[in-house]
């Protein structure tokens, strides 16, 4: 297993591996956590931008990257050359409260970093089917692999939109999919989503998760259990299926 450095001079967090393919990153708080998870993904970037010329990177929504974005967003780095896009997207406009673009708008990107270019999950249409085609064009031409995609999670275990009951979740989880992103609906969540599949999450040298919480810890938990399916709880699916192993940040 590789070795990496977490951010300098902050305090050493409890680093243990908790699955075969899952390592926890244990921080005292959530602002050390930010401040470390922002620095080893701007170590990823760096290193890409050195080794090809560029830096693609992958990164979540909901409420709680936030702060974890605008530490990022403050790294010193060539953010011309770095290409920023969401590991998913509610179906919603850009300016709604909602919006993981948005969130990026205000956090990531409110200095220096919004010289990066941003690929939206995003296109005006009629609804999520209908602009499917125009943002999978976009995702397309990203040179793959990302250096670093950074997920979340959810009560209910899912990860980017990959939610249980989803009604195109079968294809989403396929490791084989050749689609990167899908459309889909889920009873739970309150709009449809874009998401990134299975495989185009997993195609990254270096894959995060980002949970805080003695809830999501236990969440984390029971999608490790013998009795789960991949389906029941899609983290479930990216842990198992990860080349490398998922290095989790957390902390209470
Ligand atoms: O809806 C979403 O939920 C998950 C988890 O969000 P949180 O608010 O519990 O932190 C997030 O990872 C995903 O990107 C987002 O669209």
């Amino acid at each position: 297993m590789k070795m990496h450095l977490d951010a300098p001079r902050e305090p050493r967090p409890r680093r243990r591996d908790l699955h075969a393919n899952l390592v926890e990153h244990a921080y005292a708080d959530s602002a050390t956590l930010a401040r470390a998870l922002a620095a080893a993904v701007a170590c990823d970037l760096r290193d890409a931008i050195l080794t090809r010329g560029l830096g693609l990177l992958a990164v979540s929504g909901g409420s709680t990257p936030r702060r974890f974005l605008a530490e990022l967003g403050r790294q010193r780095l060539d953010w011309a050359r770095v290409v920023v896009t969401l590991a998913d997207e509610r179906w919603v406009t850009p300016d709604d409260p909602r919006s993981n673009a948005r969130l990026l708008r205000e956090t990531l990107f409110s200095g220096a970093a919004a010289a990066a270019r941003f690929e939206p999950l995003f296109e005006p249409a009629f609804d999520a089917t209908a602009a499917l085609p125009r943002i999978a064009r976009r995702l397309e031409a990203l040179p793959l692999p990302f250096d670093a995609v950074v997920l979340g999670m959810g009560n209910d275990g899912h990860t980017a939109s990959l939610f249980p009951g989803g009604d195109t979740l079968e294809q989403a989880l396929d490791p084989l999919g050749r689609a990167r992103v899908l459309a889909l609906h889920a009873p739970a969540a309150p709009e449809p989503r874009i998401t990134l599949t299975l495989p185009t999450l997993l195609a990254t040298t270096a894959l995060y998760l980002h949970i805080e919480g003695a809830e999501k810890r236990n969440v984390l938990a029971r999608a490790l259990d013998a009795q789960t399916r991949n389906a029941d709880m899609p983290i479930r699916a990216v842990i198992n299926c990860a080349g490398e192993p998922l290095r989790m940040y957390w902390a209470p």
